[in-house]
């Protein structure tokens, strides 16, 4: 059985951010992510992490201005200043916080857009370039367009061919099983292939993103072909709550 991370950002959200680490411990859990640590100083993160006896499985640099709209900032031209500042950050955030593991979030732009193409090669270099200095690794999401209408990286084959092309050999994929379901389907085949280059699994049920075997998918046979395909880092349960987190977990004792 795979081992599972809580996300901070969709659950616990019952307390406040800071809260939610020993809410997560709590609760059996051994390990958290979450989309942003930014709104607080990154001792502080560190602190409630460590004192609650948690692992830090990944969070995301800074996308930009999330409140406007803003989804990432890596496929934007005319922002690599501003990408360069967030990626500073977030290594710098990673660097005291621990975490094994960034999220680059690609930003609203046309997939088919040359130039946001070329500016998202230009910044993932970067991105790798940096992370790969600092010792952390780097992964990058396919994200489905009915939750993020206009998002840039939409397409699991995309993701790959650009993992491919940097050869660098601590960035990976983030394969949200969810996302995966709605985009393409074929999820246990996809686990399967895109194995060697998987650094980062999450899950919830499909299409309510809510707990695990609520949804249309067999999550029981997901679990296992995780297990089977040697994946041994953390999943992270990227899930809505349908009704409390604490009152939702029975699922893990299920699987
Ligand atoms: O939306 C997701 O699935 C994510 O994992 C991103 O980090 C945030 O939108
Ligand atoms: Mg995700």
């Amino acid at each position: 059985m795979p081992k599972f991370a809580a996300n901070l950002s969709m659950m616990f959200n019952e307390v406040p951010f800071l809260d939610r680490f020993a809410a997560a411990a709590d609760c059996g859990f051994t390990a958290v992510e979450y989309l942003f640590p930014y709104d607080h100083p990154a001792e502080v993160v560190a602190e409630r992490l460590q004192a609650a006896g948690l692992a830090q499985a990944l969070f995301n640099m800074p996308p930009g201005d999330w409140v406007a709209g803003e989804r990432g900032m890596a496929a934007l031209p005319g922002r690599e200043a501003d990408f360069a500042a967030a990626l500073d950050t977030a290594i710098a955030y990673a660097k005291v916080i621990g975490t094994p593991l960034l999220h680059m979030m690609a930003g609203l732009a046309q997939a088919t857009d040359l130039q946001a193409s070329a500016t998202y090669r230009e910044n993932l270099k970067r991105a790798a370039d940096r992370t790969g200095e600092a010792g952390i690794g780097l992964v990058i999401e396919p994200i489905n367009g009915r939750d993020m209408p206009g998002y840039f990286l939409n397409d699991f084959n995309r993701a790959v061919d650009f993992i491919s092309e940097m050869d660098a050999s601590h960035l990976k994929l983030q394969f949200d099983v969810y996302h995966r379901q709605i985009l393409h389907g074929d999820v246990i085949m996809a686990l399967r292939q895109m194995a060697p280059l998987i650094g980062h699994i999450q899950i919830a049920s499909v299409p309510e993103r809510h707990e695990p075997l609520t949804g249309e998918l067999d999550d029981r046979k997901i679990f296992a072909e995780i297990d089977a395909i040697g994946y041994e880092a953390y999943v992270g349960c990227e899930y809505r709550p349908a009704a409390g987190t604490r009152e939702g977990l029975s699922w893990m004792s299920r699987v």
